[in-house]
Order: C-alpha cells, then structure tokens, then sequence
C-alpha cells in the first residue's frame, strides 16, 4: 500500500496516438475539485500536448500547472528534468494533490517507474498507478504485430536479437509495467475486433490487470486515480525489454518539425498530411497551421493513417503565426518524401 504522507503520482503511458492527452484532458475536465497538476513528456523537439492541454479553458487549472518536459525520454534525463521538474511541483505553496505524468508515446515506463526511488523524491511521491492507454484499432490492424519475415532476418544477423520489432517492443514495454489498460478508441471497434485484441492484450500480460474499453478515454476519474499501487516497490512484478535506462536509448526512432505555409482551408492540410503519413516509416504526424482569414488556429493530427482535424484556439496577439508539423517515425523514415508531402500536397 502507498504511503498517505506522499503525493500519488499517476503515469500514463501508452503508444503514440493512442489517446493519452485526450485522458489527461478528460481528468482535468473531471477532477471534481481536487488539485492536480500535469507533467508532460514529448518526444519531438515541439512542445506540444503541453500546448494542447493548456488551451484547455478548463476552470480550475492554470498555465503553471502543466509541467512541459519537452525533448526526449522522460527516463533518460531523470536528473536533469524530471527531479526537478517535480520537486518544483512539490514545492509550490500550495501543491498539488495528484499528480498525472503523460509519458511520450515511445517512452518505456519501468525507468521512469524506477525514478521515484531516487534519495530526493521517494519520501514525497509515490507512483500511484501506471495507466497504459491502448489504441485498439491499431492494435487490431496488427500494427504491434511481429513481422515474421523482419524477424526471421534480425535472427539470421544477430543471433541476441531476442524480440520482435521496436514498435512491439514499446506496446509490450508498456502493457508489462500497466496497474491498468484502457482499451481505447473502441467506438471505431468491431465486436469481433474487441475480442482478438483483448486476448492479446492479455496474452502479454504476465499478471492479473484489469483492462476497461473506453471511447475518447472517457472513464471516471475514482477509477483511475487512487489505485494506491505504489508501482515504485514493485518493479520486480513488471518485467521490461530493457531495465535500465543506459540500457534503451532511442536509436529506433527520430523525429522531425518541418515548417508549413497558410493553407487556404483544413482539408487541404490534410490532405497533404494523408500523403506524409503513407511514407514509408511514418507513426505519427501532428501540428499546426494558420488558415487564410481564419483567426483560429488550425491543428491536424494524424494516427497511421487515420487524420483528423479542429480549430484549437485563437492566435495569440503578437504570435508569430507560423505552422509547423512534427513527424515521427522509424529510424531511417523517408524524410524526403514526407517534406515534399507536406509542402507541396
Ligand atoms: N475515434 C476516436 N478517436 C480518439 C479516441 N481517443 C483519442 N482519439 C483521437 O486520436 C488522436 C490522438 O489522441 P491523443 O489523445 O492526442 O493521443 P496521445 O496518446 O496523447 O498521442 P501522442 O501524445 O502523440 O502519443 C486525436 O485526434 C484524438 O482526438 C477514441 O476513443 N476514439
């Protein structure tokens, strides 16, 4: 049981797009009067689902209360970001009560996890839960899956490869350290497609771990947060591909901003990002853009192949109204044509 002295801390983790900012709004929207507070971790070099969230006009909660640590993995840079990122949070005033940590979509959670036993927060924190968020149709288009083919390639080079792809790799990563699975995006699920995935996800689980299905990551907050986990004592129940951090670094994937003009209407951007993310590589696209004569600006995102689009806020008096998109994607993603994709439509 976690100590009542400290502070819960909640981590969401889950693949990239699977709808972990969408949850952390939904808390936000939902807090019924408790004080929470955001740290939010990107991969790409643009500060972003901190952006996102702070657009929130949700009563209640301000700028200060989300935390970007933008660039890299939240568990690689522990000493130099998250501690004291944290601490600061810990500090204030008037801290927070619950602390939600949104982790990069690539980021593997048992490092992180591991972080709270450092000397200068263990006695204030503790890991409350650890969240994973899964992108069900994703999953049921067998984007985790193992490409035999690869496999058997890898195996032939190497023969210590002993896993699957670097996308698998993540999704189990993070299913392995999960107090809790959201099945997400189930309103775009066949029946059929529920019941594969959910056996999966239950395939890699190596112990009891409930999974609930949501829709937009719609789930009442008294059953996520509170789970009293203490995730922090546990790490030997949560086996991980890589158990420490010296041992992960990030070579499997890269990111890139590009610069986008005005566009003259939504879909055009999206259309042009429905060309980028069918280059080969690509996991995930998302920015935004001004629109002629439109005093909103304009946020396009994509999963897969999967875009969607909407107005986010005005532009702010003296903002630079510059577009700009982040792709992720493999190692080695063709850059060239994502950036002719995008330019050019
Ligand atoms: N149809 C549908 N769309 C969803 C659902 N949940 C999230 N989305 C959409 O999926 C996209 C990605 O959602 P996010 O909440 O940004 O996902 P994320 O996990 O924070 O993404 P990264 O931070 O890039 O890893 C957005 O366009 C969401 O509106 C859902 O349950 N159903």
């Amino acid at each position: 049981m976690s100590d009542i002295t400290k502070i819960p801390c909640t981590i969401i983790t889950g693949f990239l797009g699977a709808g972990k900012t969408t949850l952390v709004r939904h808390l936000l929207e939902n807090a019924g009067g408790r004080r929470l507070a955001v740290l939010v971790n990107e991969f790409g070099d643009l500060g972003f689902d901190g952006s996102f969230i702070e657009g929130c006009g949700i009563e209640g909660c301000t700028q200060e209360d989300i935390v970007e640590l933008p660039n890299g993995c939240l568990c690689c840079t522990v000493a130099d970001d998250f501690v004291p990122a944290l601490n600061a949070l810990l500090n204030r005033p008037n801290p927070p009560e619950h602390i939600l940590i949104e982790t990069s979509g690539l980021a593997l959670p048992k490092p992180l996890v591991r972080a709270f036993n450092w000397p200068d927060i263990r006695s204030r924190v503790t890991v409350d839960g650890v969240i994973a968020v899964v992108d069900g149709p994703a999953v049921a288009s067998g984007a985790f899956a193992e490409d035999p083919n690869a496999l058997e390639a890898q195996r032939a080079a190497d023969t210590s490869v002993d896993h699957e792809n670097p996308l698998e790799e993540v999704f189990e990563d993070q299913l392995l350290c999960a107090d809790l699975i959201l099945l997400n995006k189930t309103d775009q699920m066949a029946a059929d497609d529920k019941t594969t995935v959910l056996a999966e996800i239950n395939e890699h689980l190596p112990r009891a771990v409930k999974v609930i299905e949501t829709a937009h990551s719609k789930v009442d907050p008294a059953v996520l947060l509170g789970l009293s986990a203490a995730a922090e004592a546990d790490l030997d129940a949560r086996p991980s591909h890589h158990e420490t951090a010296e041992d992960h670094d990030h070579d499997d994937f890269e990111s890139i901003a590009i610069s986008v003009a005005p566009v003259a209407t939504p879909e055009a951007l999206v259309a042009r990002v429905e060309r980028a993310a069918q280059a080969a590589g690509v996991l995930r696209i998302k920015g935004f853009a001004p629109v002629d004569g439109k005093p909103m600006r304009l946020v396009v995102q994509g999963v897969g192949q999967r875009v969607a689009y909407h107005f986010d806020r005005p532009w702010k008096a003296g903002e630079a109204q510059d577009g700009r998109m982040v792709v992720i994607g493999l190692k080695g993603f063709d850059v060239k044509a994502v950036e002719a994709a995008l330019h050019n439509g």
